[in-house]
């Protein structure tokens, strides 16, 4: 079965699903880089060439694509729960992990980052405040596991994952 990884940008969805993916020795696929692919271009120029509506276009085919079988962990964009679509996709096909970080923290991880469209902004930090307040329950709507990321390192939230997951599926068994 496949995993998910949501949360607000720089929460770790990518560090930590590479690692998860090596952990449970199944492909690990970003789906911010599968929509590159699929656009020939980086994400931050289509927004301001073509728009949001036209990229959460193209990111709702390839999450359709994506959590269909084979089995693997996928790092999701960190809109991927705005569409109701995708949020059924991600939870009736697999696991959703949400690593949920606060805005301070994330605004301190990704301060220097030009990469994240969402984020070139003049305050930033309100700009992740923003997007906490909208986000936050779409996440925990869509998510079997939430975690804090705060403090833990990221080997940590791995080991927790991987203890939800065997959990869960000793649970289903039972
Ligand atoms: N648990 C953690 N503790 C400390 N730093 C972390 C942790 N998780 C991720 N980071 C760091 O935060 C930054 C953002 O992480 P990452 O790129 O994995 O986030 P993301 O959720 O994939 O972001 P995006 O949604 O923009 O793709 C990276 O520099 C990463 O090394
Ligand atoms: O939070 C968002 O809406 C986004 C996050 C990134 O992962 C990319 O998917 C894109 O920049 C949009
Ligand atoms: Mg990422």
């Amino acid at each position: 079965m496949s995993v998910a990884l949501i949360g607000l940008p720089g929460s770790g969805k990518t560090t930590v699903g590479r690692q998860l993916a090596r952990r449970l020795q199944l492909p690990f696929v970003d789906s911010d880089h599968e929509i590159e692919i699929r656009i020939g271009c980086s994400i931050r120029e289509f927004f301001e060439r073509e728009g949001e509506v036209r990229f959460r276009d193209i990111e709702e085919e390839v999450l359709d694509t994506l959590t269909q079988a084979p089995a693997k962990v996928v790092s999701t964009g960190g809109g991927s729960v705005l569409r109701a679509a995708n949020r059924q996709h991600l939870r009736e096909r697999g696991r959703v992990v949400y690593l949920k970080s606060t805005p301070e923290e994330l605004f301190r991880r990704l301060r220097h980052d030009t990469n994240r469209p969402l984020l070139q902004v003049a305050d930033p930090l309100l700009k992740l405040k923003n997007l906490f307040a909208e986000r936050d329950p779409l996440y925990r709507e869509v998510a079997h596991f939430v975690l804090e990321t705060g403090r833990p390192s990221v080997s940590t939230l791995v080991n927790m994952i991987m203890m939800q997951l065997e959990l869960s599926a000793h649970q289903n068994k039972g």
